[in-house]
C-alpha cells in the first residue's frame, strides 16, 4: 500500500498537475494506494504520521525537498519507507539517489525499488533533515529564491537569487563547535549535512556519505567578494573544496553560536535561529531506492 503526498504548490503547481497520471499509472499496476493533498504548509508531516501509522508501507513525497522533509518528520519512528516522487523544483534530496524524473519510472522505484537505510540529522532536537543545513550567503540566497521561484525554474531560480545577494551579503560571527574542536568564525558560508547537493543542483558537499554516521561540515570564512567570485562557479561541480579558503570537517555534532538570529535553510526550508546544534542521526531514514 503506497500513500501518495501531494504538496500541490510544490514545483509551482507541477505536484498537483500530475495527480491524474499518478492515478493512471496507480490503476495499470493493480496497487492499493491513496492521495492525501495537503492544504497548507506543515500538514504533509501530519498526513504523512497518519498513513505510516494507519499501515501504508510506503509514504510518498509528492513534490521538492521541503515535502520531502515533512515525509521524513511525518514517518519518524514508523515502520513506513520513504519515497519520493521528485516533481519539486530544486529535487536536491532525490538527486542524489538519482530518482528518475519520469513519473513511472519514479512510481516503479516505490514499487519494485530497494529499501536503503541511510543517516539522518537532527536540528535543535527537533527537526530531522536528510539533506544539508546551511547558513551565511547560501541561506540569504534561499530566500531571495523563494521570491524568484515564481518567475524561473530549476537551478536559474538559485543562481538568480545568488547574484542578487552576492554584492549586499556581510559575513557574521559565529563560533562553531565540532565534536572537539571549537573556532570563531566569520561565516560567508556553512553547511553540514549527509547528502551533497543544494539549491538545484551544486555539489557543495561533494564528499558527504549518506551511511558513514557522520555530517559533512563545509565552511568558508570571510573572503572578498573576488575570492567569491571564484568559489561560487565550482560549486557546480564540487571542486571548491580543493581551495584552501574552503574547510571540511567531519563530525557526529556541531553546534554554532551567533551573534543574533540568522537565516538557517534546512532540507531549503528557512528558519530564524541564533543557536543551532545539528547532531547525526545513524541510520534514520528508510529509502525507497534504485
Ligand atoms: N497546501 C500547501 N499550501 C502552501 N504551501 C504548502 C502546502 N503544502 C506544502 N507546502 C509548503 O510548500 C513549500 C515548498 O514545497 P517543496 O519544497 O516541496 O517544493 P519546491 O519548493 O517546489 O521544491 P524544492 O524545495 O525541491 O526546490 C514547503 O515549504 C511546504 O511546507
Amino acid at each position: 500500500m503506497i500513500a501518495f503526498i501531494v504538496n500541490p504548490v510544490a514545483g509551482g503547481g507541477r505536484a498537483y498537475r500530475k495527480i491524474p497520471e499518478i492515478r493512471r499509472i496507480m490503476k495499470k499496476k493493480l496497487i492499493d494506494y491513496k492521495i492525501f493533498i495537503t492544504k497548507y504548509a506543515g500538514e504533509g508531516k501530519i498526513l504523512a504520521r497518519k498513513a505510516a501509522l494507519s499501515g501504508f508501507k510506503v509514504v510518498a513525497a509528492v513534490g521538492g525537498d521541503g515535502t520531502v522533509l515533512e515525509v521524513v518528520n511525518g514517518i519518524k519512528g514508523t515502520q513506513a519507507v520513504l519515497g519520493i516522487i521528485p516533481v519539486g523544483t530544486g529535487n536536491d534530496f532525490a538527486r542524489f539517489f538519482h530518482i528518475p524524473k519520469k513519473l513511472e519510472k519514479a512510481i516503479d522505484v516505490l514499487i519494485m525499488g530497494n529499501i536503503k537505510i541511510i543517516d539522518g540529522a537532527v536540528i535543535n532536537d527537533i527537526l530531522t533533515f536528510g539533506n544539508i543545513t546551511s547558513t551565511g550567503i547560501a541561506s540569504e540566497t534561499a530566500a531571495m529564491a523563494v521570491r524568484f521561484k515564481k518567475f524561473l525554474s530549476g537551478i536559474w531560480v538559485y543562481l538568480s537569487a545568488l547574484l542578487n545577494v552576492l554584492f549586499k551579503y556581510k559575513p557574521y560571527s559565529v563560533k562553531i563547535k565540532m565534536d572537539d574542536k571549537e573556532l570563531n568564525r566569520e561565516i560567508t558560508i556553512f553547511a553540514a549535512g549527509v547528502l551533497s547537493y543544494y539549491g538545484g543542483g551544486l555539489k557543495l558537499l561533494p564528499g558527504a556519505d549518506p551511511n558513514d554516521g557522520y555530517l559533512d561540515v563545509m565552511i568558508v570564512d570571510k573572503i572578498s567578494k573576488i575570492k567569491l567570485l571564484v568559489l561560487l562557479p565550482l560549486v557546480l561541480f564540487g571542486t571548491h573544496t580543493k581551495l584552501k579558503i574552503v574547510e571540511v570537517y567531519r563530525a557526529k555534532k556541531v553546534e554554532i553560536e551567533a551573534d543574533r538570529e540568522v537565516p538557517v535553510t534546512v532540507d531549503g526550508e528557512i528558519l530564524y535561529i541564533k543557536n543551532l546544534e545539528i547532531k547525526v542521526e545513524k541510520d534514520a531514514i528508510k529509502l525507497c531506492t534504485l
